[in-house]
C-alpha cells in the first residue's frame, strides 16, 4: 500500500465544548500523489478538515497524521489555501511573493509563483489590498504553488475566479501536482470542475465521511438501474425512487443484476447526489481510503 498523505482514526471535532460536533468518528486515509475532491453540503465539515489538516485547528477527539506527521508538524510541507485567503493587504504582489521566498528557505520555486501572477497580467508593484476576490486568489495560488509542497489542501480555492482563469489555474494546478507529485486535497461545490482533474474522492456529511476512494472504484461499485423492478434484493440500494410503474435505483451490485433491468454506469454527479439525498446508505470506503486494520466497507 502506497504511503499515506492524510491519516485519520476516529477524528472528531467541535468548536465549543457540549457543542455540537462538526466532524466525528471519520476514519480514512488519502494516499500520497492523489487529487482528492472534497464533497459535501454546506456545513458538512470540509472546512473543519482541511484547517485540522493544515495543523491550525486542534483535534477534539482521534488522531491525525500529515505525511506521516502531527498536523503542525508537517507544516513546512504543506501548503493550505483557506476560503477567505488570508493576505497582507499592505504588502505588494511583489513583496508577497519575496515574503513567500523568505518563509520558505531552500524549497521556493520563484519562477513557478512568478508565472502565476504573470498569466493574470497582474502588475507585481500593486498593493494585495487592491486586488478582486479573483486576483486575491491567484497571489494566494502562487504563494501556495511556489512553497513546492509535498500536500496542497485547498479550500473552494476557484470559487471567486471567472470560467477562464478557473480553466487556466486549474491546469496549471494540476500540471505542477502531476510533475512534483504533489498530493491535493480540494474542496468544491462544483462537481464538473472535480470529475475532470481528480482520481480520489471524500464525501463529507454531516460531519461524517460517506464515501472515500479512487473515484473509478467507487464509480465502479455502483450501478444505476431502471425498469419495472420489484425487489431489489439482494444488492445494497443507495437510492430509489418510483415513477408510475418505473423505478430508478443506484445500486452497489451484490452479484449478477437482473438481465431484464436497464443498466447505466453512473456519473460521479449521479453518484454523489444519490448520496446526499439518502443519508442512511451505507457508507463505503475502498480499501484505498481505509486506515490499516479496518474493514473495507463501514456501516
Ligand atoms: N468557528 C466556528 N465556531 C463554531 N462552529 C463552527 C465554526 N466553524 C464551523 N463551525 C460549524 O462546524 C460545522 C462544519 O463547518 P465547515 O465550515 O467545516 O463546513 P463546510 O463543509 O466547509 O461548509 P461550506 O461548504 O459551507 O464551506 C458547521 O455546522 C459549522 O456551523
Amino acid at each position: 500500500m502506497s504511503a499515506a498523505a492524510i491519516e485519520a482514526t476516529g477524528l472528531g471535532k467541535r468548536y465549543r465544548k457540549k457543542g455540537r460536533w462538526a466532524l466525528r468518528d471519520c476514519s480514512f486515509r488519502v494516499p500520497a500523489g492523489r487529487v482528492c475532491a472534497l464533497v459535501g453540503p454546506n456545513g458538512a465539515g470540509k472546512s473543519t478538515l482541511l484547517a485540522q489538516a493544515a495543523g491550525l485547528l486542534p483535534v477534539s477527539e482521534g488522531s491525525m497524521r500529515v505525511l506521516g506527521e502531527r498536523p503542525g508538524d508537517a507544516r513546512d510541507r504543506v501548503a493550505y489555501v483557506a476560503q477567505d485567503k488570508p493576505l497582507y493587504g499592505q504588502l505588494t504582489i511583489g513583496e508577497t511573493l519575496r515574503m513567500g521566498h523568505e518563509l520558505n528557505p531552500g524549497r521556493w520555486d520563484a519562477e513557478t509563483a512568478e508565472r502565476i501572477v504573470a498569466e493574470g497580467r497582474l502588475d507585481p508593484a500593486v498593493r494585495v489590498r487592491t486586488l478582486s476576490g479573483g486576483q486575491r486568489t491567484r497571489v494566494a495560488l502562487a504563494l501556495a504553488l511556489g512553497k513546492r509542497p509535498e500536500l496542497m489542501l485547498l479550500d473552494e480555492p476557484m470559487a471567486d475566479l471567472d470560467p477562464l482563469a478557473r480553466h487556466q489555474l486549474m491546469g496549471t494546478l494540476m500540471a505542477e501536482a502531476a510533475t512534483h507529485d504533489t498530493t491535493v486535497v480540494i474542496s468544491s461545490h462544483i462537481l464538473t470542475e472535480l470529475e475532470d482533474t481528480c482520481d480520489f474522492l471524500l464525501l463529507v456529511d454531516g460531519g461524517h465521511i460517506r464515501l472515500g476512494g479512487e473515484t473509478e472504484d467507487l464509480l465502479t461499485a455502483h450501478t444505476l438501474v431502471t425498469g419495472h423492478v420489484r425487489d431489489l434484493a439482494p444488492h445494497t440500494v443507495v437510492e430509489s425512487r418510483t415513477t408510475g410503474r418505473q423505478l430508478t435505483a443506484l445500486i452497489r451490485p451484490e452479484g449478477p443484476v437482473d438481465d431484464d433491468w436497464g443498466t447505466l454506469h453512473p456519473s460521479l454527479e449521479d453518484l454523489l447526489l444519490a448520496h446526499l439525498r439518502s443519508p442512511d446508505a451505507p457508507v463505503l470506503l475502498t480499501p484505498s481510503a481505509e486506515q490499516s486494520g479496518r474493514t473495507a466497507v463501514t456501516a
